[in-house]
């Protein structure tokens, strides 16, 4: 798939409303209405990712009712486990295999179409791969203006998220009829997904013909804990030297702690690790219990994807490395002894 300008996506998605007249959404006020909540959640492979479920507890924060969608081939089960998580009145699903992959093209109409039917005030999804991916386009084909990776919610109409890598924090208000917003994961705790009792329904499918499809997919397979969601993290910079440094020192530091690993975009670009395992502006947000990280200097793009950690652990051998100024535990030294001294003492 060629890489889509902003300009084109929304010309594409502007053809797909004009296309489909069926798909225009009624003008409301908001203010006439109580908030009901839209929460777009994500399946993989028919297995729910309940790290999606940060679109309910955004929901619960606007008050009124909450109705979560799914959809994708065989997702009913998936969506009788999301109705066991707290705070859903009801979940939508719509069972069909063009929808597994979140393909935007033929996901976001059909989003609209069950949209139009509820007449929901917010549309939430999480500010992952797949809600980046989708919810621009689904705000093209509202007509809405999209508030994106939100970290606090003030009232019905008024948002916070962080800009310029963390170092602001803007306050935005929205007077649109339907507020399409995507959450920052780590701010909104995913629910119990224990003791609730949801309805189920069958949503609407318009079964959009889309001018994309999947061909296919390389994923590396790992045992570890998810990045996104792990609970320690163990993560290398450019300090690490080499791939093969990064793959002989971090697998077993990871493995001793039970932790996920990533890289600072330093790391990622010199090829000691995958892509998926940046960490940071342009990577992923974690906020694990532990984030213990070694050669990384602390950059603001690198801080600005885990400054929230509940503990954060640096190994550095520059005493002036800004990684200090918001690590909890500082270690100066040479990472390739105190690493492996810290794997066997682990081990231990
Ligand atoms: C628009 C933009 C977006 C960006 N997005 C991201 C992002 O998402 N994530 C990200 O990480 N960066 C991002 N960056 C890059 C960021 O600015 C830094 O360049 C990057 O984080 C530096 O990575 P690093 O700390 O691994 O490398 P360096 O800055 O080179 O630091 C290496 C550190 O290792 C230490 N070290 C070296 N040898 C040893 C040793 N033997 N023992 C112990 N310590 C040692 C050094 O003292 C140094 O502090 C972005 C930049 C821009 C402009």
């Amino acid at each position: 798939m060629l890489p889509a300008t902003r300009s084109s996506i929304l010309r594409a998605a502007r053809s797909q409303l004009r296309q489909s007249q069926s798909t225009a959404l009624p003008r409301y006020s908001a203010s006439a209405r109580f908030a009901s909540t839209f929460a777009v959640l994500e399946q993989k492979d028919g297995q729910f990712q309940p790290a999606s479920l940060a679109a309910v507890t955004a929901g619960t924060k606007l008050g009124g009712s909450i109705t979560a969608f799914v959809a994708g081939s065989g997702v009913k089960s998936v969506a009788e486990e999301i109705g066991k998580a707290k705070g859903i009145e009801k979940v939508i699903y719509v069972e069909n295999n063009a929808y597994d992959k979140g393909l935007p093209e033929n996901y976001a109409p059909l989003l609209v179409e069950n949209i139009k039917k509820g007449g929901y005030t917010h549309v939430i999804a999480g500010h992952s791969a797949f809600g980046k991916n989708l919810m621009p386009r689904l705000s093209a084909l509202l007509d809405t203006q999209q508030i994106s990776d939100i970290t606090a919610i003030e009232s019905e109409d008024t948002f916070v998220r962080p800009i310029y890598a963390g170092n602001a924090i803007m306050t935005v208000q929205s007077s649109d009829s339907v507020k399409v917003i995507t959450v920052r994961g780590t701010a909104f705790p995913a629910p119990e997904t224990e003791g609730g009792s949801a309805a189920l329904e069958e949503g609407v499918d318009p079964k959009a013909e889309s001018a994309t499809e999947w061909v296919s997919e390389d994923l590396q397979k790992s045992d570890r804990p998810d990045l996104g969601s792990a609970d320690k993290v163990v993560s290398g910079g450019r300090g690490l030297k080499s791939k093969e440094e990064f793959d002989k020192l971090m697998p077993p530091l990871a493995d001793a702690l039970g932790a996920a690993i990533g890289a600072s975009r330093a790391a990622v670009d010199s090829g000691f690790a995958d892509n998926s395992l940046q960490v940071g502006q342009t990577g992923k947000n974690v906020a694990p219990q532990l984030y213990l990280c070694a050669g990384i200097s602390g950059a603001i793009q690198h801080l600005a994807g885990m400054k929230d950690s509940k503990v954060i652990a640096a190994i550095n051998k520059d005493p002036e490395a800004p990684i200090f100024q918001v690590a909890d535990v500082g270690l100066v030294g040479d990472l390739f002894e105190k690493i492996p001294e810290l794997t066997e003492k682990l081990k231990q």
